[in-house]
């Protein structure tokens, strides 16, 4: 049994407790926030989603003190692009109420980075004020992968499609996926590999889709990697949520997008 088994088995818990509990869902957030998949593909650096991230199941804890809120203002002051939080609490131990207090700290858009596996947990996700939610195609049939991705989308949600390996991709592809994350954290292994993105993204031709670089991004040089590769932005949370100083780490990894500027890349 992979870890993403382990997950979504647990995921089918809370999805049957969830829909127990759904008159009493909050009602949905109102805040209208800018829509990633346009404003991505309008920046001159690199676009970063910073992201909350308690523990993990590949590192254990990470900053298990943080105040999510306290924390979303300091990547925005830093210049981040998106928040993802993570709301998984069995494995990574965050929460829906990590999402609400994010979204009374700022009107960047948020990612809701959790296992969706039914339409009530996007319901819940954009109660608490999510704008994006997480996609992954290898925890989803194709059938339900379409079915979530037209709900969310009917919701005013954006979509994150998150793959892995081609076979993920062409269905990433198929489904006409406005943004697309590349996940170089292999989830059976728990290696990272920068090089899955480059491998994957070449095999994206329509130039409107937004690619993003996702896991195991801790320095400049990983950014330069991805970027020659055609990343959009990148998903950061480990090295954001451990940084000494998370102004300069910001600086480090906020690199002019266009290749012309490699100079001041450097
Ligand atoms: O991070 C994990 O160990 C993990 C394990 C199983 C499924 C998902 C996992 N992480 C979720 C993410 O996608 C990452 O939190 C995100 O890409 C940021 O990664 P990093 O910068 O390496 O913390």
């Amino acid at each position: 049994m992979t870890i993403l088994d382990k997950i979504i088995a647990e995921k089918e818990k809370e999805v049957r407790t969830l829909k127990l509990e759904t008159n009493k869902a909050a009602p949905a957030h109102q805040k209208s926030v800018v829509r990633i998949a346009d404003s991505f593909r309008s920046t001159e650096t690199m676009n970063i989603i910073a992201e909350i991230k308690r523990a993990s199941p590949s590192k254990g804890s990470i900053n298990l003190e943080v105040n999510p809120a306290e924390q979303a203002k300091k990547y925005e002051a830093c210049g981040a692009g998106a928040i993802s939080v993570l709301t998984d609490k069995t494995f990574f131990k965050g929460s829906m109420d990590d999402v609400r207090n994010v979204r009374e700290a700022t009107d960047l858009p948020i990612l809701c980075k959790d296992f969706f596996i039914d339409t009530v947990q996007i319901d819940q996700a954009k109660a608490a004020g999510a704008s994006i939610i997480l996609l992954i195609v290898a925890a989803l049939t194709p059938e339900k992968l379409k079915e979530l991705h037209q709900y969310a989308t009917e919701q005013g949600l954006e979509v994150l499609c998150e793959v892995h390996n081609e076979d993920e991709m062409k269905q990433a592809v198929t489904l006409d996926a406005a943004i697309i994350g590349i996940n170089n954290r292999d989830l059976k292994t728990f290696n990272v590999s920068l090089d899955t993105f480059g491998r994957l993204a070449s095999m994206v031709t329509n130039p409107e889709t937004v690619l993003i670089s996702e896991s195991g991004i801790k320095t400049r040089s990983d950014v330069l990697h991805v970027r020659n590769s055609g990343a959009h932005g990148i998903l950061v949370g480990e090295t954001l949520m451990q940084a000494e100083d998370l102004t300069e780490q910001f600086q480090a990894l906020q690199i002019p997008l266009s290749k012309g500027d490699a100079a001041n890349a450097r």
